[in-house]
């Protein structure tokens, strides 16, 4: 793949250029860099795997309306790396499905024939925010959600005839418009209103099938993270008849596939909708073992009545924080199993869990989000003993 022509202005694939497997590689010795640095000791790094598809793997996009310059021609797509203010359309990124480029090009046509500005950031004037677009992976199912202030008038008929008749590859499910008069630089949702079709999704993953609403948070790089669940899961010896915590479970997926093995799989997440959505997925799924509770891991913990016999975190970014971390270990499992998003938190989270009687077995690391600096890991934490009872 050539370089994107987006490379000088956006910051998103800071490693373009650099041949695949010399990017997978790198990710690699960082993660145990950071391990090395916090001290942790682990019996065996399993290595890191790069991704199924290197390019065209995101499934969501949230693109901004902006201008690269003060005052010159609308733009739509991601911020300018180093400049705040400024948005570079992004009409050829290599990272998402070619409808994605279609679709947001032709958007923003719709928006200057129409003389549509956008949302000034400072003055808080004008009506074209966002565009957002996701795309089931195995379903094909594109979903359109354009936001908006509601501060001039937005030819709702007109938008929806237009995308519809998009030459697309993938199939339109839904065309939405989210109201948001929020003063803040996020997207907000005052009101969704469907314009056309549904307002959400359908994936399949891990076996399982997934209704995305409008804004339910899913994983981003589907053949990628399935790998990384599936191979995660492979590591608790045996889910035969026990209770498994799914701590920081988002919608449920890592629940529900769980569920499918262990008596009982219990999740925990901070998002009351995510929980929703895990709740109407389970069912979905015939999946009667599951219960999804909302709220903070360090505040539920203390309201299940049910003991975990293993248990699973997926925190975001920032890690665990030290009192939750107390928690969890105070169950004393035997099996613990840790994917990160972040290795740098992850090791100062081991750090603290070694302190307190667990040991590292196994560390891998993915690279799921390739051209881009994230890397993802899977630990495999025991309880320093429980190898020999
Ligand atoms: C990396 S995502 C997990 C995704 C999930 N495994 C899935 O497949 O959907 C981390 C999740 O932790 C949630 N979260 C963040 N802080 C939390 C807290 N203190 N308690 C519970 N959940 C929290 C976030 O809302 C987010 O959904």
């Amino acid at each position: 793949m050539e370089i994107c022509k987006h490379d000088q202005f956006c910051g998103g694939c800071i490693h373009q250029g650099i041949p695949y497997e010399k990017q997978v590689e790198m990710k690699g010795r960082e993660v145990l860099r950071l391990l090395e640095d916090k001290g942790i000791k682990y019996e065996k790094f399993l290595g890191i795997e790069g991704s199924p598809k290197q390019y065209a793997y995101r499934n969501k996009m949230e693109y901004t309306f902006g201008d690269q310059v003060k005052d010159g021609d609308m733009t739509l797509g991601m911020h300018q790396k180093g400049r705040f203010m400024s948005i570079i359309t992004v009409d050829e990124c290599q990272l998402v499905d070619p409808d994605f480029n279609r679709i947001l090009r032709a958007v923003l046509d719709f928006c200057n024939r129409n003389g549509y500005r956008f949302y000034h950031k400072k003055t808080h004037e004008g009506l074209m925010r966002n565009l957002i677009i996701r795309k089931g992976e195995r379903t094909g199912e594109i979903l359109v959600n354009v936001v908006t202030s509601s501060q001039t008038e937005f030819d709702e008929a007109a938008f929806t005839e237009y995308i519809r008749q998009l030459p697309l590859h993938n199939n339109l499910v839904g065309v939405l418009r989210t109201i948001n008069d929020g003063i803040a630089d996020a997207v907000n949702c005052d009101e969704l209103k469907v314009l056309w079709g549904r307002d959400y999704y359908m994936e399949k993953i891990m076996g399982l099938e997934f209704k995305v609403s409008a804004f339910s948070f899913f994983q981003t790089n589907i053949e990628a993270v399935e790998r990384l669940y599936t191979e995660a899961l492979e590591l608790i010896d045996d889910l035969e008849g026990k209770t498994v915590y799914d701590l920081f479970c988002g919608t449920g997926t890592i629940t529900q596939a769980l569920a499918l093995k262990a008596k009982k799989a219990i999740g925990v997440e901070l998002v009351e909708e995510a929980v929703e959505a895990a709740k109407v997925n389970a069912a979905l799924n015939g999946l009667a073992n599951c219960k999804f509770l909302a709220g903070d891991v360090f505040n539920v913990l203390d309201n299940i009545e049910e003991k975990p016999d293993v248990i699973v975190v997926d925190p975001p970014r920032m890690g665990i924080q030290n009192k939750a971390l107390s928690k969890i270990v105070d169950y004393g499992v035997k099996q613990i199993v840790y994917i990160s998003c972040n290795p740098k938190t992850l090791a100062e989270n081991l750090q603290f869990m070694q302190l307190y009687g667990y040991e590292v077995k196994t560390v891998k690391a993915y690279d799921n989000f390739p051209m881009t600096k994230h890397t993802e890991c899977v630990v495999l934490m025991t309880k320093c003993g429980s190898d020999k009872k």
